[in-house]
């Protein structure tokens, strides 16, 4: 690094002073905390953003959010090039650059790790995309994150404005690609898509078009960018509620609040009773689906990411096993089809999954594990039961599924497997290969409902959600759980396990663990079982033994 650079960056991070007594992690949706005291992290992660583009030689992206949190939150996320999650090698290094106490501490962790990374300057430089959800601190961050960026020479930024986190990531990912990447690219590609899934529904089938659906948009970006989208889109009939013009962001509303609570978000009310509903959250990549009961004081029947990946999941193997019909006679590719899913995911979906005859893979929380999983496989499902999640495709099954369709195009022959191939085809294009996106999964859940003339009721009934109950416990240090088998069981300390085991086996169907949270001080608890009753008691229980073995605050 030359003297030049360094005294650049000494001088622009002297502008942006660490607040006093906070520190600060890069967790699983990277640094999150109150807006007000956030200007030096993202000051900070634009360096760090300019550095990994440097490293990569790619473009990358620097999304500004904290999605379903509080307003007065905010928070700063990196996307890799292929518009993944910032490699888990790198958030030591984001730890330390956002807790380096001056501006001489952090040039001197710049300096070393570009020396380790082997960082070399003056090739292309470095571009970075910065995008932000709808919060009013935004504006001023942006310009922390600016000014980072520019602190190394030779690196630049284009502001890609207001976006949806997946919007940015799916740029960063196009970008990256060679391909086309404005805004107006990413609504016209699931525009068609969406468009061509519909075309391709058996005559006949098209059934439930016509019914509406009520999309709640948490007061958020989803809400701004499904009012454009609406005007260009055909074949569904849908209004947006809580699109931000007056609301405020994720009170009382969006898919964080709706899964939660298990209610209906504000501005819903008796008039919505059975309609098709669904629900994003503050940045929108989470997403689901929800029917208000009659009488019932709000309360809803909630259809969750795990039933998103279910239905998602049949509607592949479906067009794999026309496929497959085929391949008997030409011997051609086996696709392997996988799904991945966490030990949140209810009992009931992973039982139903693994009947159909599905591979399915439990990953530790996170959804940059479940990615990673998802992607060994040709076709990889992921989802939380939060409605976080997307669906994979190798480079080498869309290869040979373009062939497949130029081939049987030509021919004019094997018209059923056509259709197959071009389904699968425009669902890797509709849903977001970058990462979970509410909005591309909301079209795919669209364009299936109608291909199979489901309801949701139809929908919710494809299995009954076991009942479950999340708990949360304060402990001194919640770093003492270790766990083991995707979460599943605790490994230290010692003993605890066996007496969760004790526990858990005196409930039908019950099925207990806990863990460190990675985005709250506490461990979290959660239970099933048969009845809601018994669920309950489990949790309190377990929540107790942890108190004990952990002692609280
Ligand atoms: C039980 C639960 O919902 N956990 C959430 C939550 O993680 P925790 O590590 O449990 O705090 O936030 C993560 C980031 O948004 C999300 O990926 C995850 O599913
Ligand atoms: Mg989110």
């Amino acid at each position: 690094m030359n003297p030049q650079q360094q005294s650049l960056l000494l001088d622009s991070a002297a502008q942006f002073p660490l607040p006093q007594g906070v520190k600060f992690s890069y967790g699983t949706s990277g640094f999150r905390a109150d807006a007000s005291i956030l200007e030096s992290t993202v000051y900070r992660v634009g360096i760090l953003a300019a550095l990994r583009s440097i490293k990569t030689q790619a473009v990358i992206g620097l999304m500004i959010t904290a999605s379903h949190n509080h307003v007065s939150d905010n928070g700063v996320k990196i996307a890799d090039p292929g518009g993944e999650m910032m490699s888990q090698e790198w958030e030591p290094f984001a730890d330390s650059l956002a807790n380096a106490s001056d501006s001489k501490q952090l040039l001197q962790l710049i300096v070393e790790f570009v020396e380790k990374e082997n960082i070399q300057f003056g090739g292309r430089g470095a571009e970075v995309f910065l995008g932000r959800d709808t919060r009013p601190s935004g504006e001023s961050l942006l310009e922390a994150a600016k000014q980072g960026i520019s602190s190394i020479v030779g690196a630049v930024s284009v502001d890609m404005g207001v976006v949806t986190t997946p919007q940015l990531h799916w740029m960063v990912r196009a970008t990256n690609k060679g391909a086309k990447a404005f805004e107006q690219d990413y609504f016209d590609q699931l525009i068609s898509s969406f468009r061509c899934l519909v075309d391709l529904i058996p005559q006949g089938d098209r059934g439930n078009n016509q019914e509406k659906l009520i999309v709640d948009a948490s007061n958020g970006v989803g809400g701004v960018k499904l009012e454009v989208i609406k005007k260009s889109i055909h074949g569904l009939n849908f209004e947006v509620r809580n699109a931000g013009k007056e609301g405020v962001l994720n009170d009382g509303v969006g898919a964080d609040f709706v899964q939660k609570e298990k209610v209906t978000p504000h501005g819903f009310g008796p008039a919505d009773v059975g309609i098709r509903c669904a629900s994003l959250d503050g940045d929108a990549d989470r997403l689901v689906y929800f029917t208000a009961l009659p009488n019932s004081n709000s309360k809803i029947e909630l259809v969750d990411g795990d039933k998103i990946l279910s239905l998602f999941a049949l509607f592949i193997k479906e067009q794999l096993s026309i496929l497959e019909e085929a391949n008997k006679v030409n011997n051609s590719y086996q696709a392997h089809l996988g799904v991945v899913q966490t030990a949140y995911a209810n009992g009931a979906s992973t039982d139903y999954l693994k009947q159909t005859g599905l591979e399915v893979v439990l990953t530790p929380t996170g959804v940059k594990y479940l990615h990673e999983k998802a992607a060994d496989f040709d076709i990889g499902i992921y989802f939380e039961a939060n409605g976080h999640g997307t669906i994979l495709f190798s480079s080498n099954f869309l290869t040979w599924l373009d062939g497949r369709v130029n081939e049987l195009g030509s021919t004019g022959k094997g018209s059923e497997q056509l259709k197959a191939s071009l389904r699968l085809l425009a669902v890797s294009k509709l849903i977001n290969q970058a990462v979970g996106d509410a909005l591309s999964g909301l079209f795919l859940v669209e364009a299936i409902l109608q291909h199979m003339g489901w309801s949701i009721h139809k929908w919710n009934e494809l299995y009954n959600d076991l009942p479950s109950r999340q708990l949360k416990v304060k402990v001194v240090d919640r770093t003492a759980v270790v766990t083991a088998n995707a979460e599943t069981e605790v490994v230290s300390p010692p003993g605890i396990q066996e007496a969760i085991n004790v526990l858990t086996a005196k409930y039908p169907r019950g099925r207990c663990f806990i863990r460190p949270s990675g985005t709250e001080d506490v461990v979290r608890v959660y239970a099933e079982a048969s009845t809601q009753e018994a669920a309950d008691d489990l949790a309190s229980s377990v929540a107790k033994l942890t108190d004990q073995f952990l002692g609280s605050h």
